[in-house]
């Protein structure tokens, strides 16, 4: 599990350092962290260290500070350095010094009409470039000539804390920004490194330690790796049986949408052993798929559970109603997605049936989520921790960065690195996949996280196909921790998420194991 914290206390924590640590010292750490990933990325991608040529993107603050002095560094290993500076007069003194000399080069990027030519070739010329124009004092987006430079570069790009031109606190991008390989970030993650368009821009993200993390209080919201969701995820004991693992019932599908049924019942089926039982009028449809399910034609009827799921495909008529009123009532955990999220923000009375001390989640898209708040969500952290505490419940805020807040505050962020879940049905998929772990009895906030994490990891595997590759993904290049973006895949619908989901399973259990070792 990796903490976030906003830019604000990263600095404030900084600041507490600084009383202990010079200033220099720290950011040595820092520039030796970046120069060490600059040399990781030369070997991957221009096959070797010595004898490349590296080009730096400088700005004013102490970002261009790391960068000069990694560059300095990366001099000592024989790599030619060029470093182009976007102010010259405001640039890190003693940085620049040390890269001088240590050999390397400096020139200013501005001429009489823009970008001089020269420093478009220093640009065009490195096979890496390190983005060192704004870190954590970004304001906006980047400056017309920052933004020049910045539509120059070719090559692969190491970012410096973050890409230039994201927001550090939302992740939003406002006009041009580095799109990164790698992102060298140092104490803690922040919020744009997981958040909107700026997870998909800072490529591979690597933390720095500078002696920060004793000076961090709590984070203000944490992202699981798969260890932890291979940890918490449940698997039969010797002392077990079908109904002490947890039964889940699944209220979903109609007859005009029997998929949403079997793909809700199929997640639950896929995601723990147990059992399963369904409760609607696919009954039929969801025997004839999954032979394992206990299948009935009302919540009524359908015998003892420990959750809930429903809602995908009830519809949003008094059938539909009638169904999610009987669940609530029922004052067992529930997970409420689709058609339940639509009645429940349109008609508070259906509230009342809830049992305010039971965990309920909510698992809406954007536009969902605007039936609930009024607006859709813009920033997605606030947003989705003000939904949660207003209703009292766990609140999942899907998309390509998911983002899970409990009624409490606390809050979890998976940033799925690619889009291979966005097909119709896997909102399905995942539904019955996080009941079932409710059912299982895992902290319901963790359970968001976990089959969020699992769910996105299993569309990946089934477009992909990595699992066939022995857990390693066919790619165009680079190393096997390269990009979801360069990995080679063919787009998938919910039933190929769907069968993937045990692989998914297999490999977070693995990295738990592996990480206990
Ligand atoms: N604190 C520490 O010692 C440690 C900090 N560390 C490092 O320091 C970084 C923070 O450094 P910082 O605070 O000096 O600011 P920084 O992010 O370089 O930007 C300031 C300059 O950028 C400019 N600018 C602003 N917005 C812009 C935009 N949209 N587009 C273009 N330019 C823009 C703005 O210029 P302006 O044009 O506004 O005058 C201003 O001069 C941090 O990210 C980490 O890398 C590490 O070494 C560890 C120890
Ligand atoms: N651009 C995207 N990148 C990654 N995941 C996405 C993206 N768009 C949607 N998803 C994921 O796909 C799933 C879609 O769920 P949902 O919108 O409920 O679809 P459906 O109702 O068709 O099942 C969610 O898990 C969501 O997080
Ligand atoms: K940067």
């Amino acid at each position: 599990m990796r903490g976030v914290w906003t830019p604000d206390r990263i600095r404030a924590a900084e600041e507490r350092l600084f009383e202990a640590v010079a200033e220099p010292v720290v950011m040595r750490r820092a520039a030796n962290g970046v120069a060490l990933h600059v040399r990781r990325l030369l070997g991957e991608r221009a096959g070797g260290v010595a004898g490349r040529h590296v080009t730096l993107l400088v700005g004013a603050g102490n970002n261009g500070g790391d960068a000069l002095w990694a560059g300095a560094l990366l001099r000592g290993r024989g790599v030619g350095v060029t470093a182009v500076l976007l102010a010259p007069d405001r640039t890190h003194g003693e940085g620049l010094r040390a890269l001088r000399a240590a050999g390397g080069r400096a020139l200013a990027a501005e001429g009489s009409s823009g970008l001089t030519s020269e420093a478009v070739g220093a640009l065009r010329r490195g096979d890496v470039v390190v983005d060192g124009v704004v870190g954590l004092s970004a304001r906006g987006g980047l400056r017309p000539l920052a933004a020049e430079a910045v539509g120059h570069v070719g090559a692969p790009v190491v970012a410096v804390d973050l890409p230039s031109g994201v927001d550090p606190a939302t992740g939003l991008v406002e006009g041009p920004a580095v799109s990164a390989e790698v992102t060298v970030t140092f104490g803690g993650l922040k919020p744009c490194h997981v958040l909107e368009e700026g997870a998909a821009r800072s490529g591979r993200v690597r933390l720095v330690d500078i002696g920060l993390i004793p000076y961090l209080d709590e984070p203000d919201f944490t992202v699981l790796d798969p260890e932890d969701a291979g940890a918490a995820w449940p698997v039969p004991s010797p002392e077990d049986d079908k109904y002490s693992q947890g039964v889940l019932g699944v209220a979903a599908g109609s007859a005009s949408f029997p998929g949403a049924a079997m793909l809700t019942a199929g997640g639950a089926v896929r995601t723990a052993s147990g059992m399963v039982r369904y409760a609607g009028p696919a009954a039929d449809a969801v025997r004839e798929s999954w032979p394992e399910i206990v299948a009935t034609g009302s919540v009524g009827d359908t015998g003892r559970v420990q959750a809930w799921a429903v809602g995908p495909g009830i519809g949003t008529g008094s059938n539909g109603r009638e169904v999610l009123a009987r669940v609530l009532e029922e004052a067992r955990p529930v997970v409420a997605d689709a058609d339940a999220i639509t009645l429940l923000a349109r008609d508070a009375a259906l509230w009342d049936a809830r049992d305010p001390e039971t965990p309920l989640v909510l698992t809406p898209h954007d536009g969902e989520f605007a039936r609930l708040a009024g607006e859709r969500p813009e920033d997605r952290v606030a947003a989705a921790r003000e939904t949660a505490r207003r209703y009292g419940v766990l609140l999942l805020l899907k998309g390509n960065s998911t983002v899970v807040a409990a009624p409490d505050g606390r809050v979890l962020v998976h940033p799925s690195g690619h889009a291979w879940p966005a097909t119709a049905g896997s909102g399905d998929v995942l539904t019955g996949m996080l009941g079932k772990l409710l059912a299982a009895g895992v902290e319901p906030l963790r359970a968001c996280g976990c089959a969020v994490l699992v769910h996105a990891r299993a569309a990946e595997i089934a477009a992909t196909g990595s699992a066939e590759h022995g857990g390693r993904a066919p790619r165009v290049g680079g190393d096997e921790e390269g990009r979801a973006e360069r990995t080679v895949g063919a787009p998938i619908g919910a039933s190929a998420l769907l069968a993937a989901v045990p692989a998914a399973i297999r490999e977070v259990r693995a990295a738990a194991t592996a990480s206990v070792r």
